[in-house]
């Protein structure tokens, strides 16, 4: 038995002080929250609603603070059966007492003394816990350096509130806790990390808040896991200005937000905006519009369904490029050509109010802030504003005029009366009329004047530039030839016959929308997460950017997995450059998801993608070699069926709780489906795009949506769909080796159906 730890007893001890001292705090805060909510309800009875108020501050004092106690309670109690996980031991330079910190998800405090019961795992301090060696240390905190000297690091392992064991790491010990947390089972949810966050890792989380930041991670470097603990850190250090309905997490499908669902409460970032590109672009559109499924394309390729490949993708990649959305610009500076009125603005026939220079100068120079049509509203207001004054001092003019008129007439003595008479009349029947014309057209004029420039809807202005061939070779002919923009506007007249538009024209739908109309207030967010940043285009990064008026982005992604490269994004330089230019680039090399043995055959054929990236570091934890399992064909699909089942069962005996078949395509998983369907007593789920995956039953899922989720053992099958040598096969074929924590076998006719004859002999063992 190992032996306890000498410090077990003291640390049991100060655990049960931590949780009664919880206890105490959370009883107290609920009164608290409860003389809230009664001095609340007396504040809303005498409200009178203005602003100045008392009862008015007083409420909003009130709501704030029944807020912050709720949000006390509620992450108190969240934590109270492992309030903490880490301690350090801290001397601080010229002091001679030693801190002892305790680290956790959140904040205590003594509310006597103030001193830290536990200290929350963003707090600056917590950076020595991540990144500081035994010994002379330093930590930054508001932009000051503190020096020190960290005598111990300690971890603790809880279960249900009970201290079960600690380690202390020192210089020579590994990061258990790591290994450890690695070697368990997947749970089709991804987890917090906030107790083994590594060096490498957290300098990414705590990377200048201020800046973009963009990170080429290997398959199963912990991306998409840093990504929402960077979010949580942000919300920690900004949590009075930013709430976190402001922020943003752009997620590849539906599946992958159920996916992460799980550990976003658990860092307080549960109410963030969670969402794809595609629901984003139809939200801020605000109008339904019929979409071709989004991975069509990438099945063409796949499937080689196409007469003509190389002009398929060339047209996705220029719909997703920067020369796109600069011929859009183009077009756009040409729309506020035909926004600005050319006419002065007249009351009546003779009045000018206002003249055209003017109104040119407001939109093109006084509104830039504002998109196109809001420009022109801004000019109607103004010109109402201006007909509303105006309409006084018109009227009492024409009033004046006409009345020194008639004392004229009536005063000039050598008028026949008779013709006085009709003078007068005449007079006063043209008074009348201009005055009744001047309030007529006060309430009509604007609207009439607005009316004549041209109000035309978003989907008008993308058919105009892209389906007519002068329009739109007027602004592409500098990029395009002849063919190409033929190409390009047959292509766009299909769609546009059968009403449909695809994933790559929504960089320019959003970005019309937002030059044009703008972007709901409540949909813009102020800080945004992209995972999987390797399948937007340059343009749909472009476009969010300018959509939110904002570069504060974490763009994570992995260029081996980008199987939608045909249209994305190759190069995270020219990201930076084009379009982040402050963004701060860094890598992350290691995986944490696979074992050693795994990764090494992913690795060998990574090699056979066009270009290089660097090899991917497994952290150092063995497993069984991958096996490529020959089917055995004698007793058709039942016995294909029983191969699987058999190992499926041994998995399961074996303690592995999520297991996941793949094929290379939806086709190829139907037909596994169907197979399985035979073996009565597995529980199988064909995961579809919009699906919540179902923990118990063995998923069946096609390589391209598998991407960036993870099981504890995978089963790489192929009936009919090989994995060929083309770039597109290779990326797939990786996604897929990369799915699994500790399991992987392949199961096919040849082991050339999964490329194996690039993986170095002795890697993967061959059962034929
Ligand atoms: N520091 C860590 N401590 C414990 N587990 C970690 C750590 N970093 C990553 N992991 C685990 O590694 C796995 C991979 O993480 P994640 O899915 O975030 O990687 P990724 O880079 O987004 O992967 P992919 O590109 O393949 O989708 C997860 O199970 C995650 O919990």
């Amino acid at each position: 038995m190992k032996k306890k730890h000498p410090d077990f007893d003291q640390e049991a001890e100060r655990l049960s002080f931590t949780k009664k001292y919880m206890d105490i705090v959370i009883k107290a805060t609920e009164l608290d929250e409860e003389s809230f909510k009664s001095s609340f309800k007396e504040a809303l009875d005498g409200t009178d609603f203005s602003d100045s108020s008392l009862s008015y501050l007083n409420m909003l004092t009130n709501a704030n603070m029944l807020q912050r106690t709720t949000e006390e309670i509620r992450s108190l109690k969240k934590i109270y059966h492992k309030p903490y996980f880490a301690r350090i031991d801290y001397k601080r330079a010229g002091k001679e007492e030693e801190e002892v910190l305790y680290f956790g998800k959140a904040s205590l405090f003594d509310r006597e003394t103030q001193d830290p019961i536990i200290v929350d795992w963003r707090s600056p301090i917590a950076n020595l816990y991540y990144d500081g060696r035994l010994g002379e240390v330093e930590y930054e905190a508001e932009g000051e350096t503190y020096d020190g000297y960290l005598s111990l690091k300690r971890q603790y392992i809880m279960e249900d509130g009970e201290l079960q064991d600690i380690r202390d790491v020192d210089l020579t010990t590994t990061d258990e806790l790591l290994q450890e947390s690695l070697s368990g089972s997947s749970s089709n949810r991804l987890t917090d990390i906030v107790s083994t966050i590594q060096e490498e890792q957290n300098r990414i989380i705590r990377a200048d808040l201020n800046k973009p930041i963009i990170v080429q991670g290997a398959a199963g470097s912990g991306k998409t896991t840093i990504a929402l603990h960077r979010i949580s850190y942000f919300i920690y250090t900004y949590q009075d200005q930013f709430r976190p309905e402001q922020l943003m997490i752009l997620a590849p499908n539906n599946l992958f937000i159920d996916y992460i669902s799980e550990v976003l409460p658990e860092l307080g970032v549960d109410r963030i905006l969670q969402t794809t590109f595609i629901d984003f672009v139809l939200s801020c559109i605000g109008k339904k519009v019929k979409l071709r499924p989004p991975s069509e394309k990438l099945m063409g390729f796949i499937n080689h369904e196409y007469e003509d490949p190389e002009m398929v993708q060339w047209l996705a990649s220029f719909k997703g490029s920067l020369e796109f959305k600069d011929i859009i610009d183009r077009y756009l500076s040409d729309i506020l050509e035909t926004l600005i009125p050319t006419e002065d603005f007249y009351l009546t026939s003779k009045f000018k109010l206002y003249t055209a220079e003017k109104m040119e100068n407001l939109i093109r120079n006084e509104y830039t802030y504002l998109p196109y049509y809001r420009r022109v509203e801004k000019v109607k207001s103004v010109l109402q504003n201006y007909v509303r004054t105006e309409k006084k001092v018109l009227l009492h003019k024409v009033e004046r005029f006409y009345d020194n008129k008639l004392d004229k007439a009536l005063f000039n003595m050598n008028l026949d009366p008779a013709k006085r008479k009709s003078y007068v009349t005449k007079a006063m029947d043209k008074k009348d009329a201009m005055i009744e014309e001047i309030k007529r057209e006060s309430r009509t004029a604007v609207n009439a004047f607005i009316r004549k420039l041209p109000k035309h809807t978003l989907f008008h202005y993308f058919k105009e530039l892209v389906t007519d061939r002068a329009t739109f070779s007027k602004y592409a002919s500098d990029y395009l030839d002849d063919y190409q923009i033929k190409y390009f506007v047959d292509h766009q007249v299909k769609l546009h016959r059968q009403k449909q538009y695809e994933l790559e024209d929504l960089a320019g739908l959003l970005y019309l929308q937002h030059h044009l109309y703008g972007i709901d207030k409540e949909l813009r967010a102020r800080n945004v997460v992209i995972d999987e940043a390797q399948d937007y285009s340059y343009f749909q990064l472009a476009a969010l950017k300018s959509a939110l008026e904002t570069d504060m982005f974490t763009i994570v992604g992995d260029l081996a997995q980008g199987i939608h490269s045909y249209r994305g994004i190759q190069d995270w330089n020219k990201v930076k450059e084009a379009i982040f230019p402050r963004a701060a680039y860094t890598t992350l090399q290691k995986s944490y998801r696979t074992t050693v043995e795994i990764m090494e055959s992913a690795n060998d054929i990574l090699k056979l993608l066009p270009f290089e990236l660097p090899k991917v570091e497994p952290v150092v934890r063995h497993g069984a070699k991958p096996t490529f399992h020959k089917w055995s064909t004698s007793g058709g699909a039942a016995e294909m069926a029983g191969m699987l089942e058999a190992e499926i069962e041994k998995l399961y005996k074996d303690g592995r709780k999520t297991i996941a078949v793949i094929g290379k395509t939806e086709k190829e998983c139907k037909k596994i489906e169907g197979m399985l369907g035979k073996v009565t007593d597995l529980k199988v789920q064909l995961l579809l795009e919009n699906e919540e995956i179902n923990q118990e039953d063995v998923v069946i899922v096609h390589a391209q949506l598998a991407k960036g989720l993870e099981f504890d053992a995978v089963l790489l099958c192929t009936l009919d769909e090989v994995f060929t040598e083309t770039e597109i096969d290779v990326k797939l074929l990786y996604v897929a080796m990369t799915r699994p924590l500790h399991h992987l076998s392949f199961y096919g006719n040849d082991k050339g159906d999964f490329l194996l004859e690039h993986v170095s002999d002795g890697k993967i063992l061959i059962e034929e």
